[in-house]
């Protein structure tokens, strides 16, 4: 029995099919380009979802775009498990990856694949993302065996923050290059389904994406990788920070909103809003002296 309603004609054939991780992977094989975006919120994820797009990240960047964390390291497993369950409500043909936040997966495997489970079990993700080359062999390997689909991602890795002293694009020099590329090769071998390429240099993507069977997903990483993602409020011009510089905005939503809170204040303080069309009424027939009397 299908879950959803069904749909005749060209209705049907535009009801496109639930992305899978074998679905990205052929994707890659035909050419044709992967998009993703993130969403930490159940109306965002709906908007994504019905614009078509193929994934949805319930990225760590949450601490910074919505909690308004100074870095991403203090968000817990906790915190993605209640964004992730809000968006799991407005998701329905996307793919739901949720991001493994820092510390949920560098304590041990057991603990890995706790979290891990957790993540499917109680959120609804279909995948989970680890950042991490050589050193997330392991749990790639545990969370695969787990039946768990795991995301890599390489390059500029927020979580190591403190440990590079900032958002800094990697793989800049001959051998940082051929290490990233190693760490991707590693990853498909661990089983990884996709791997996110962050903050490098274009030729550097361009180079493990043809080398990969797996598709690359860039941000910050040239036009060459098999798909792009980028955080929703980048895109939205609602992340309230600089913006690195492979942002774009696609849809100027602060200036949109400043300006309706600008016509709200306005129409409140002039007694505009709301309108005698915007109120409730008695019924007709109640006599005027009951209402006088209230
Ligand atoms: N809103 C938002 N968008 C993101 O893409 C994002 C987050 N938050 N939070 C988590 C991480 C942090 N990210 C960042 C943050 C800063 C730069 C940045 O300032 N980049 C410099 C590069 C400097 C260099 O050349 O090394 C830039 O100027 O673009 C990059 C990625 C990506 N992620
Ligand atoms: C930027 C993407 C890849 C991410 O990991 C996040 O939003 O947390
Ligand atoms: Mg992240």
């Amino acid at each position: 029995m299908s879950l959803v309603t069904p749909l005749d004609g060209e209705l049907r054939s535009l009801a496109a099919k639930k992305v899978t991780p074998p679905s990205l992977i052929a994707r890659k094989e035909s050419g044709h380009r992967i998009t993703a975006l993130t969403a930490y919120d159940y109306g965002t994820a709906r908007l994504i979802d019905e614009a078509g797009i193929d994934c949805i990240l319930v990225g760590d960047s949450l601490g910074m775009v919505v909690l308004g964390y100074e870095d991403t390291l203090s968000v817990t497993i906790e915190d993605m498990l209640h964004h992730a369950r809000a968006v799991r409500r407005g998701v329905r043909r996307a793919l739901l990856v949720v991001d493994m936040p820092f510390g949920s997966y560098h304590v041990s495997t057991e603990d890995t694949l706790r979290n891990g489970i957790r993540l499917l079990k109680e959120a609804g993700a279909e995948a989970v993302k680890v950042e991490g080359g050589m050193d997330q062999v392991e749990n790639v390997r545990a969370l695969t065996a787990a039946q768990i689909p795991v995301f890599g991602h390489i390059g500029l890795t927020p979580q190591s923050v403190l440990r590079t002293g900032g958002y800094r694009v990697q793989g800049r020099s001959h051998a940082a290059a051929l290490a990233l590329r190693e760490d991707a090769l590693a990853l498909q071998e661990a089983g990884a389904v996709a791997v996110v390429l962050e903050g490098i240099p274009r030729e550097v993507a361009a180079s493990i994406t043809a080398r990969l069977r797996i598709p690359t997903i860039g941000i910050g990483a040239g036009p060459d990788c098999d798909g792009q993602i980028l955080v929703f409020q980048d895109l939205a011009d609602l992340s309230f920070r600089p913006s690195p510089k492979f942002v774009r905005v696609f849809s100027p939503a602060r200036t949109l909103l400043r300006a309706g809170l600008e016509e709200f204040r306005v129409a409140v303080e002039n007694g505009t809003f709301p309108a005698d069309s915007e109120s409730y009424h008695m019924p007709s027939g109640v006599p005027v002296d009951v209402l006088t009397s209230l």
